[in-house]
């Protein structure tokens, strides 16, 4: 326990491991000879026709690799779309690649590949499908009469306009012939089972990547609501506007809701997510000396907010032992925001870290690393930052403000001049960001 950072790293990278696309698949998917074991349920191989592999997300490739090392004798056809440069050779599951967080062409083409596998799977086939978190961009299959060009429009006001997930997502489930059970609609009435890594808060099939084999509890109604909330309704393209009123009005099907029959050959099973990294963030902290404790998966908040909690909980560890008393590693999950007001370079763990130095200022024996489990924070090429009670100080000492990088969230110019930056590369998993705090 002499070597913190050392430590936080080693637990940062155990919760990483952990989830794994690979791996994560593997864990949840067994077979021995003709019995093929998703979960807890059980398929007779026998009674199989054929096998599709389909699926979309940034780590989709890894997860369907995972599929054609166990399945490669029984697939029948597959693909895949992941972002651009997160690709991988298989040998039978095509791999395409697409453009993300903004939809492209190559995407259109891509998702139009997908819903052809999809269609051609018939009642004795089975269907495994893989998501994982930047799949909706990935999958844009716009309903007529709209083009790319207005689903790219609409996608980027969203993105820009401080709505959540499930805002954004709801809208983009009904401009969508893939999103919102549209994939299971396209399977059915073959057996279909989702293979999920989640990015999102809770875990919600209807809202990772847009739930394509999920239902859909959102209505073209919930959907003209967010736009006005956010005073997008002038703004959005007009014909977007009116396909949500259209739908609304009783002119277009809704999405696959609850209890629908296109999903009842649907399994959604998730097998990787925010909470089981932190878990074996925990196992590995308990490995070096560590009493540790998961305080929540499901943080969220402007990240300096977030941060004066995390600081409030460490100081108590600290100061009384409650808690858990130290050594003791505090283990938080989840994804926090930044409203951005300077014109710096940052993240929001990157930010998180910096507003942890100003609240831990001479708490010495408190160390943390936030840092995002995709391997990139914000548009920069850390995953992370790392910060302690002694880190205000040294900085100021070299004549470096933190408060006046936090004003200008410049979290990442701070960390490169002072030392604190954790590079990771791209991780290929995406389970949202862990925060690691070790009292010593
Ligand atoms: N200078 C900055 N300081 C702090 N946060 C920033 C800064 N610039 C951008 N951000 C935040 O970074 C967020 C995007 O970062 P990032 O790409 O890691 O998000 P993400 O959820 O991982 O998305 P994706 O799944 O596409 O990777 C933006 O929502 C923005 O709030
Ligand atoms: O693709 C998406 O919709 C987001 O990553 C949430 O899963
Ligand atoms: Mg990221």
């Amino acid at each position: 326990m002499d070597n913190p950072r050392k430590d936080l790293e080693a637990i940062f990278r155990a919760g990483l491991a952990a989830v794994d696309p690979e791996a994560a698949v593997l864990r949840h998917v067994k077979r021995d000879g003709s019995e093929l074991r998703l979960g807890s349920r059980s398929v007779d191989l026998d009674a199989v026709r054929h096998v599709y592999v389909v699926g979309a997300g940034k780590g989709t490739a890894p997860m369907a690799k995972a599929l054609e090392d166990l399945l490669e004798d029984r697939i029948r056809e597959g693909a895949v779309t992941v972002k651009t440069g997160h690709g991988l050779p298989l040998r039978k599951v095509q791999v395409m690649e697409a453009a993300h967080p903004v939809p492209d062409q190559a995407g259109v083409a891509a998702t139009r590949r997908l819903l052809e596998v999809a269609e051609k799977a018939g009642e004795k086939d089975l269907v495994l499908a893989a998501f994982s978190g930047g799949g909706s961009a990935l999958t844009p299959a716009p309903v007529p009469p709209l083009t790319l060009q207005e689903k790219q429009d609409v996608t980027r006001l969203l993105l820009a306009c401080g709505a959540t997930i499930q805002e954004i997502n709801a809208i983009r489930k009904h401009l969508s012939r893939i999103k919102g059970g549209g994939l299971a609609r396209a399977a059915h009435p073959a057996r279909t089972f989702s293979l999920i890594l989640s990015d999102v808060i809770g875990d919600p099939l209807d809202v990772i990547a847009s739930g394509p084999t999920a239902p859909d509890p959102t209505t073209f109604q919930d959907c003209l609501d967010i736009l006005e909330r956010y005073r997008l309704l002038d703004q959005a393209p007009p014909r977007v506007v009116s396909v949500l009123r259209e739908g609304r009005d009783g002119g277009r099907p809704e999405t696959p809701k609850p209890g629908d029959p296109v999903f009842d050959r649907v399994e959604n099973l998730i097998v990787g997510n925010n909470l089981m990294a932190l878990l074996a963030a925990k196992d590995e902290a308990e490995r070096r000396g560590y009493k540790g404790l998961v305080l929540t998966s499901r943080l969220e908040g402007e990240a300096r907010e977030a941060a004066k909690a995390v600081a409030a909980i460490a100081k108590e560890c600290a100061a009384t032992g409650r808690p858990v008393k130290p050594p003791a590693c505090l283990l938080f999950g989840g994804e926090t925001t930044v409203t951005l007001r300077g014109d710096g370079k940052g993240g929001r763990n990157q930010e998180l870290a910096l507003a942890c130095a100003l609240a831990l200022e001479g708490w010495d024996r408190i160390c943390v690393l936030s840092a995002g489990t995709d391997g990139t924070d914000g548009p920069t090429d850390a995953a992370g930052a790392f910060a302690d009670g002694t880190t205000a100080a040294e900085a100021r000492r070299l004549g470096i403000e933190p408060r006046h990088y936090l004003d200008r969230n410049d979290a990442y110019g701070f960390f490169e001049r002072t030392g604190g930056l954790l590079r990771t590369g791209p991780t290929r998993t995406n389970v949202m960001d862990l925060i690691c705090v070790v009292i010593r």
